[in-house]
């Protein structure tokens, strides 16, 4: 007899402006994961995708990183490897790669939930969020991708022995190597501390939409946190944090203003940094404004780019096909989509 159940995360765009590793807004495209059960064998689950990625992501489920994360859920709760009844697994994906559209902390929110259910864990939601932090350590993409919406979020200060179990190396929480493979596989991965992450739901006022306008490049959000800097001027952090504490508000309230929005959604603290990676990035942020188009509230970088998110209530269409042409002037060619703010993750048994 086989089983099966469907997980589906929603795609994020993460900081908004000036919410740099704080805020995050859960998006409608989805990475949907259809697990199939049936009769017990050694062989691994099978793994297939289609949609983005799909030419690229490893199939090997000791290499891919979905499968790595369920597997990192199951060894810290008692299980050393995947259910032998687990038969296959089968991707669906429209979060694009490399976009700064949250599809990794999709795909790690998909591998805790993926291992919660294989292992029949239980876990609640805050331990969900503990085990995805230990993967993808800044809270905003994960955390909008689990509970949806638009959400605030920050790290617990842990305590001494809890900030080490919390920062051992990537490679030690996820090995690559299958069960039999090595001498590390035998040791029990670092298990998360209780309660890493918490977070608030702001208001979000339900006529907003998000344009996501998508160049035709990667950017890996590890090459676009290299650029940052460590330190950053008094100045420089005020500004954010006045944005910021204006912003959180600002997007629930009717009508939303675009005024306080548009001034409310700039940063300093990530995107000029960025600037460099992302040519065209400083004349969008600059030559489009609310009285350019009418309709436009705000625009940033999503996530850590090259995404450009621009919120607005109408006019939708013009303000991509600008964006497209400031883009085109810098040789860089662009999809667009209109977006609505999606619930969180779900995990359907069929
Ligand atoms: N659905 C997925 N399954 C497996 N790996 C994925 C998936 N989505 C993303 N990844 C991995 O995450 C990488 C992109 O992560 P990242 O650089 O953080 O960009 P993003 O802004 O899209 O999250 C991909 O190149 C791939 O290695
Ligand atoms: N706060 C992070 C967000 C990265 O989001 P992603 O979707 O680009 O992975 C950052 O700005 O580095």
């Amino acid at each position: 007899m086989t089983n099966s159940f469907v997980i589906r995360i929603p795609a994020t765009s993460a900081n908004i402006g000036p919410g740099f590793d704080v805020v995050g807004l859960s998006l409608s495209l989805y990475l949907t994961l259809t697990v199939t059960s049936g009769e017990p064998s050694s062989v691994p689950p099978k793994i297939t995708y289609s949609g983005e990625g799909a030419d690229e992501v490893p199939l090997d489920p000791y290499r891919n990183l979905t499968t790595r994360v369920a597997l990192y859920v199951l060894r810290c709760n008692g299980h050393r490897s995947f259910p032998p009844d687990l038969v296959s697994i089968h991707c669906d994906n429209q979060i694009p790669f490399g976009r700064g559209l949250g599809s990794s902390g999709a795909a790690v929110i998909a591998g805790v939930l993926l291992g919660n259910s294989l292992g029949k864990l239980n876990l609640s939601q805050e331990r969900i969020l503990d085990h995805a932090l230990m993967v993808e350590r800044h809270p905003d993409n994960v955390t909008a991708a689990l509970v949806g919406g638009f959400v605030g979020s920050y790290l617990r200060e842990l305590d001494p022995q809890a900030t080490e179990a919390a920062q051992v190396p990537l490679s030690e929480v996820l090995p690559e190597y299958p069960p039999d493979a090595g001498e590390g596989w035998g040791l029990s991965p670092p298990v998360p501390p209780l309660g890493i992450g918490h977070y608030v739901r702001f208001k979000w006022n339900s006529s907003i939409k998000a344009v996501a306008i998508i160049p035709r490049f990667e950017l890996s959000t590890a090459k676009a946190r290299a650029v940052l800097p460590e330190t950053y001027s008094r100045k420089d952090l005020v500004f954010n944090m006045q944005r910021l504490a204006v912003l959180t508000t600002a997007l629930g309230q009717t009508p939303p203003d675009p005024e306080l929005i548009f001034e409310a959604m700039k940063d300093r603290v990530h995107q000029p940094y960025r600037n460099t990676l992302i040519p065209g990035l400083p004349a969008v942020t600059s030559l489009i404004t609310p009285a350019s188009h009418p309709g436009l509230l705000g625009i940033c970088l999503s996530g850590a780019g090259p995404t450009i998110l621009a919120l607005a209530t109408h006019n939708f269409e013009s303000i991509a096909e600008k964006i497209r042409e400031i883009f085109r002037q810098e040789q860089i060619e662009v999809d667009w989509k209109i977006l609505n703010v999606a619930e969180g993750s779900t995990v359907t048994y069929c």
